[in-house]
């Protein structure tokens, strides 16, 4: 599902970041663990074809990522990808219903609103379809970010530094949400974050491997 070899990055002109080698056993999640700066929105941003390639093999849910060109790429990743980025990046003159018909606009296929429904309700948040963002707590918008995430039913569902701005409670309550998304949804789970406190809860759990950068 999840693994590389050799793979290495540079941005122009600066170190390179260099990767050990790792496969993901089938049926586990993964951990993307380090410090500021060790490389893993680079990671993040190449497991999602956001960032070509360099050096090295990627594959992707059955996909060899450096074979692909930048336009079947764009298609790999809206048909295979989920992300819940640190930032939401939720549109605040859309509703919360409308923000979850965005990945199919995007894609130029018409928005499922019944599993816009289905997945807010089972984030417990149906309630919350007709406000706007700015009219939602930061846990509340983080959950409309899963549900966007999980619309075109994604293999690979990535949540970046999911912690940022939450209380213990809050953080462990969104980690059970994304592993219990996952799960509910058969896709993998990858989520990058240096926060000890995601780093104990998932380092407890037999189904999340570990990659330390
Ligand atoms: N667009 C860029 N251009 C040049 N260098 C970059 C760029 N993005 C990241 N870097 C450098 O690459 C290295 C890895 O950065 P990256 O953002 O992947 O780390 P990170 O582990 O995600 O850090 P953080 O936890 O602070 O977000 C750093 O040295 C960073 O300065």
């Amino acid at each position: 599902m999840l693994a590389w070899s050799g793979l290495r990055h540079r941005y122009g002109g600066g170190a390179e970041i260099s990767y050990a080698d790792f496969a993901l056993r089938p049926g586990r999640h993964l951990l993307l663990r380090g410090a500021s700066g060790s490389g893993k929105s680079t990671l993040l941003a190449l497991l999602a074809g956001l960032l070509r390639v360099q050096h090295g093999g990627l594959e992707v849910a059955a996909t060899e990522l450096q074979s692909l060109t930048p336009r079947a790429l764009d298609a790999w990743r809206g048909a295979t990808l989920g992300v819940v980025p640190q930032r939401l990046h939720l549109s605040d003159a859309l509703t919360v219903a409308e923000n979850l018909a965005l990945p199919a606009l995007a894609a130029g296929e018409r928005p499922d609103t019944d599993r816009a429904t289905q997945l807010l309700e089972a984030l417990d948040i149906v309630e919350l379809a007709g406000r706007r963002p700015h009219q939602l707590s930061v846990g509340q918008a983080q959950r409309v970010a899963l549900a966007r995430a999980l619309m075109r039913r994604p293999r690979l569902l990535l949540a970046d530094e999911p912690s940022a701005n939450l209380d213990d409670e809050h953080t462990l309550h969104m980690l059970a949400l994304l592993l219990d998304s996952a799960e509910r949804e058969g896709c993998t789970l990858v989520i990058a974050s240096h926060d000890a406190r995601v780093v104990e809860a998932l380092g407890a759990r037999e189904d999340v491997a570990e990659v330390s950068l």
